[in-house]
């Protein structure tokens, strides 16, 4: 065996003094820094310097730090540990403090303290050889006998541990390789020792002495162990393997680090989590690499921090659902009859659904599509995804994407970055437990970019049924399959998804609901939820549909059923605080009136509206007089308590305010130069009122509204056209001139000023408004209209028609102004709504205007002016 020449240390070394612990060479140990000297070493040795390696201290035991450095130095401990600090970490807060894990290399001897202040520096001389390979024959023969003794105990305590686990194993291998001159160092550090112990073996500088100190401690823990395993009965092979188990971690034990019971605790983790690993049915690739993985642990000591990192990625790794998945319910009609359950209206997205599941039950591997369900809030998109895994017998998971701008969230970070995490697919599957639930992608719009990646690209392996069963996470590093998950998406707007995106899913648009849907939706599911969720019966409430319908359009604007949820949420709330108060009193009466009760039914109604009017007046008088106690008493006592109490106009009034949505149509076209148009958004359709005014100036179109270049543009062509067409309609300016920008100015609004608008609908509106300006008469108030315009008055189709003539209706408009190329999107609106509007297609702007103007807006024969005839 070649021979090295000896590693020399300094022969000056800043010294740390400590006194909670003794740090032997070989050994680790952690050890607090909070006094003055101390402190200055650390940061102008070790937190300054480019690596901590570079920097060797000498650690002197047994030595308090004066808390101030305006004291003088204690004595020293004569002999200390040259060390290397592997890890510094600190805080400043309460008072400046920072922890160091040293490493011990060898001893030395102070032969002079050079200086004292800020830290003390030593002059030192080196006592341990350190050689980077050992000489162990020559060791053998200088120490013969001694060494030979010691070994054999070092042995004996190993083998009274159980071979099998691989953690002794290990541990004895450590024996044979490691330079047996250091073995008493290291024993004595991971034994049980106390710091007096310690401190002797650091002072024994001569080998043999060493050996000599060492054995009686090993035949001490050995005897001990001995004890230990005469008092446990040896019942289960689990048991046995605990004891063996306890004194073989100590090998990677670090004094003074973690208290004994957590070692243990974690050592039988590490045990059972390789038996997992070993019985879990994840692919042969997973399984070598948590194999290679859990090796790795064994041999790290606990204190790094990689420990933890690895412990973690292998407890996911068992979790992971590799091979466990749900039956499917495969039934068609149960299905039907669920989905009918949960949801009222919906057909059509109800009906995909249902051709979904019943390919699915015919061939049981389909791969894809991906359905995305596309529409307003609070349409139910969410919910429906919710009952799709109900009937199929499915755990259920949602992803919310909106607002995620880092690829990792999809795909999870490099196990190399602190604080790496799996990405939400890969934790989805570790929450559900199974390899098959649905997924609900939800807000696949609002993905994010940042310069963190684009989580959209990332989404794409994971949608594309043709590759996702190899989707590989960052943190896993090993694929996972994915082909069993069945993905549902859902969006506001398909304009922001990207188009790759786009084109692994299939579209189901999901529009907005008439006032009949939501009324019915009400009562079938929102009402009975919210009472079961503020513990009422409908003994206690009522809420007849005309209320519901007031709620609708008076207190919600909306495409979706959420505000109608909260407004109904409020409702209850009022109605609970009225219940409660009025709760003992009422278990009185009960007993009293029950014979009463029966014959009450045909005076019900009556009843109901006096209960209701005194909830009304109860709310003002507690607001006027704030004197509850009385009011209630008086409730109390004019209402009978087994009435269910009727929420009409007024309590809605009481408890939800004043009305927030007014007909205000009739009243804002009054007056010529306003028209209705019909506007689509991702929150549904709306209708928008167009305003134009006119002024003297020069001829200059301003416009106002957040608008679109598109929508700009829209205003420029319908001007032009009413320009070359003024003669023909007789419009004329404030002048009496058909120049209708001779000195003057046009001013078009478009009110909800704060929301940005575009697109080229608007176009028959903005002509309609500007032909109402310049002829002076008024646009019907019953009618709305959307179409894109060319510049020779020709109306062309646009998108969203659906939920444009929901909004109209919504507003309780008649009329509905639509291009001719659209009659066929008609067949998509609900049939109540088609019977309440009459619709006009239009394929030209003379069409438009004539439908647009009470009478028409017909080409008036100017008197005087001759035909020509060629
Ligand atoms: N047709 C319906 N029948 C019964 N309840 C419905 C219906 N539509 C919506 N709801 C209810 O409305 C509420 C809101 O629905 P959900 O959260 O699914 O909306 P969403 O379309 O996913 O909205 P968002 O786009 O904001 O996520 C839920 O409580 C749901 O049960």
């Amino acid at each position: 065996m070649s021979s090295v020449s000896p590693i020399q240390i300094p022969s000056r070394l800043p010294l740390l003094l400590t006194h909670e612990g003794v740090l032997l060479p070989g050994s680790t140990m952690r050890t607090s820094v909070d006094s003055a000297r101390n402190l200055q070493l650390v940061r102008s040795r070790l937190l300054k310097g480019t690596s901590l390696q570079s920097t060797i201290l000498g650690v002197i035991p047994n030595t308090p730090d004066p808390a101030s450095d305006a004291q003088d130095l204690p004595p020293l401990h004569r002999i200390g540990t040259a060390a290397l600090a592997v890890q510094v970490v600190g805080s400043n807060w309460p008072k400046p403090h920072y922890t160091l894990l040293i490493t011990g290399l060898c001893r030395f001897q102070i032969v002079q303290v050079l200086k004292e202040k800020p830290y003390p520096i030593a002059e030192v001389e080196q006592l341990d050889r350190l050689e980077e390979f050992p000489n162990t024959c020559k060791m053998r023969e200088e120490l013969g006998e001694l060494s030979e003794q010691f070994y054999k105990y070092a042995v004996q305590l190993v083998e009274m541990l159980d071979m099998s686990v691989p953690a002794v194993a290990k541990l004895r291998r450590l024996l044979d390789s490691l330079p047996r001159e250091a073995l008493p160092d290291i024993l004595t550090s991971i034994i049980r020792t106390s710091n007096k112990e310690k401190l002797q073996i650091l002072d024994a500088v001569s080998l043999e002495e060493r050996f000599k100190m060492t054995i009686p401690l090993l035949v001490r823990q050995i005897e001990g162990l001995k004890l230990l395993q005469k008092t446990r009965k040896p019942k289960q092979d689990d048991d046995k393997r605990v004891i063996a188990i306890r004194p073989i971690r100590r090998i990677t034990h670090i004094p003074g680090t973690l208290e004994d019971e957590d070692d243990d605790e974690d050592n039988d983790d590490i045990v059972m989590l390789e038996k997992k690993i070993r019985t879990s049915s994840m692919p042969e690739q997973a399984h070598k690499v948590c194999v290679k993985e859990i090796k790795r642990l064994k041999k790290m000591p606990q204190s790094m921090p990689e420990y933890a990192l690895t412990r973690n990625y292998l407890e996911l790794m068992v979790e992971l659902p590799w091979n466990k998945s749900t039956t499917d319910r495969l039934d068609i009609r149960a299905a039907r009859i669920l989905l009918d359950n949960d949801h009222y209206a919906m057909e059509k997205l109800k009906k995909r659904v249902l051709e979904y599941l019943a390919v699915r039950q015919l061939k049981n591997n389909l791969k894809g599509p991906i359905l995305c369900f596309v529409g307003p809030p609070g349409v139910g998109k969410t919910s429906v995804g919710r009952s799709v895994a109900k009937t199929l017998g499915r755990e259920f998971h949602r992803i919310a994407l909106g607002g995620v701008c880092d690829q990792s969230d999809i795909r999870g970070h490099r196990r190399t970055y602190v604080g790496s995490m799996p990405g939400r697919i890969i934790n989805g599957l570790k929450t559900v437990g199974v390899n098959n639930p649905v997924f609900l992608l939800d807000e696949v719009d609002k993905l994010g970019k940042s310069l963190q990646g684009d989580p959209a690209a990332a989404l794409l392996e994971v949608l594309d049924p043709e590759q996702n069963h190899n989707f590989t996470d960052h943190y896993l590093n090993v694929a996972f399959d994915l082909s069993q998950v069945l993905f549902i998406a859902t969006a506001n707007t398909t304009a922001t998804i990207p188009a790759a995106l786009l084109d692994r899913m299939e579209i189901i648009q999901v529009p907005g609901y008439t006032q009949e849907e939501k009324i019915e939706i009400a009562h079938r599911h929102l009402i009975p939820k919210q009472l079961e969720q503020h513990g009422l019966t409908p003994q206690q409430i009522q809420i007849p549909q005309v209320t519901t319908l007031d709620i609708i359009t008076r207190y919600t604007r909306e495409a979706g059923v959420r505000s109608l949820d909260r407004k109904l949420g409020a409702i209850c709330r009022a109605v609970a605080v009225k219940v409660a108060e009025g709760q003992p009193k009422e278990a009185k009466l009960e007993r009293s009136d029950v014979a009463e009760r029966e014959d009450t039914k045909g005076i019900v109604q009556f009843v109901n509206c006096v209960r209701s009017m005194v909830f009304h007046v109860c709310r003002e008088h507690i607001l006027e007089d704030e004197k509850p106690e009385s009011i209630s008493d008086t409730a109390e006592l004019a209402l009978p308590p087994e009435m269910p109490i009727l929420i009409d106009f007024h309590a809605l009034k009481d408890i939800l305010g004043p009305p927030m949505y007014e007909m205000e149509v009739s009243q804002r076209l009054s007056q010529p130069g306003v028209a209705i148009g019909l506007a689509w958004t991702p929150l549904g359709g709306e209708i928008m009122f167009v305003e134009a005014s006119r002024m003297d100036g020069e001829g200059q179109l301003t416009l106002t509204g957040q608008l679109g270049d598109v929508m700009k543009e829209s205003a420029h062509l319908a001007i032009s056209w009413l320009r070359s067409n003024a003669k023909k309609y007789q419009l004329t300016n404030a002048f009496g001139s058909f120049d209708l920008l001779d000195n003057t100015d046009i001013h078009l609004h478009f009110p909800a000023g704060a929301v940005t608008k575009d697109g080229p609908s608007a176009g028959v509106t903005i002509v309609t408004c500007l032909a109402s300006l310049f002829s002076g008469r008024l646009v019907r108030s019953d009618v709305a209209m959307t179409g894109e315009i060319t510049l020779r008055g020709l109306v062309l189709p646009v998108g969203g028609i659906k939920d444009k003539v929901l909004a109209a209706h919504r507003a309780g408009l008649k009329q509905v102004i639509i291009p001719r190329r659209n009659e066929k999107d008609l067949e998509g609106v609900p049939g109540n709504v088609r019977q309440d509007l009459s619709f006009v297609t239009a394929s030209c702007l003379d069409e438009v205007l004539n439908a647009a103007f009470d009478g028409g807006f017909t080409v008036k024969p100017r008197p005087g002016l001759l035909n020509s005839k060629l």
